[in-house]
C-alpha cells in the first residue's frame, strides 16, 4: 500500500472512531431525555393535562434552532429532529393517558 492509501486508511479510522463515540453519546443522552419524559408523561397523566404543549414546543425549536447555528449544524434539521423526536414523546404520554 502506498504511504497516500495508508494515511487515508488511518483517518478513515479515526474519523469511524469518533462517530460511533458521538453515536453512542446521542444514545445514551436519548436515553436520559425519555426517562425525563416517561415522568413527565405519568405527571400529565395523573393531573389530566394535554399531551402536547405547543408554545412549549415553540419555544423549544427557536433554542434549539439557535444553538444548531452556533454549533455549525443546519438548524432545519435541528428542527425536523427535535419535531420527531417529540412526536414520539406525545405518542408515550397518549398511551400513558388512555391506560385507566
Ligand atoms: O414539556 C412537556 O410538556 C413535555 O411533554 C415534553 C415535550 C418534549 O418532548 O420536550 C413533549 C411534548 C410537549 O408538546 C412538549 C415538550
Amino acid at each position: 500500500m502506498s504511504d497516500a492509501v495508508t494515511l487515508a486508511a488511518d483517518l478513515l479510522k479515526e474519523h469511524r472512531n469518533s462517530i460511533d463515540r458521538l453515536d453512542a453519546i446521542l444514545v445514551y443522552t436519548l436515553g436520559e431525555r425519555f426517562k425525563h419524559t416517561q415522568a413527565v408523561g405519568k405527571l400529565k397523566a395523573c393531573h389530566d393535562l394535554p399531551p402536547s404543549d405547543p408554545a412549549r414546543e415553540e419555544a423549544q425549536i427557536a433554542r434549539l434552532e439557535d444553538l444548531a447555528k452556533r454549533a455549525e449544524l443546519d438548524p432545519e434539521f435541528a428542527k425536523k429532529f427535535l419535531n420527531f423526536i417529540i412526536a414520539e414523546v406525545i405518542q408515550h404520554h397518549k398511551t400513558h393517558q388512555s391506560k385507566p
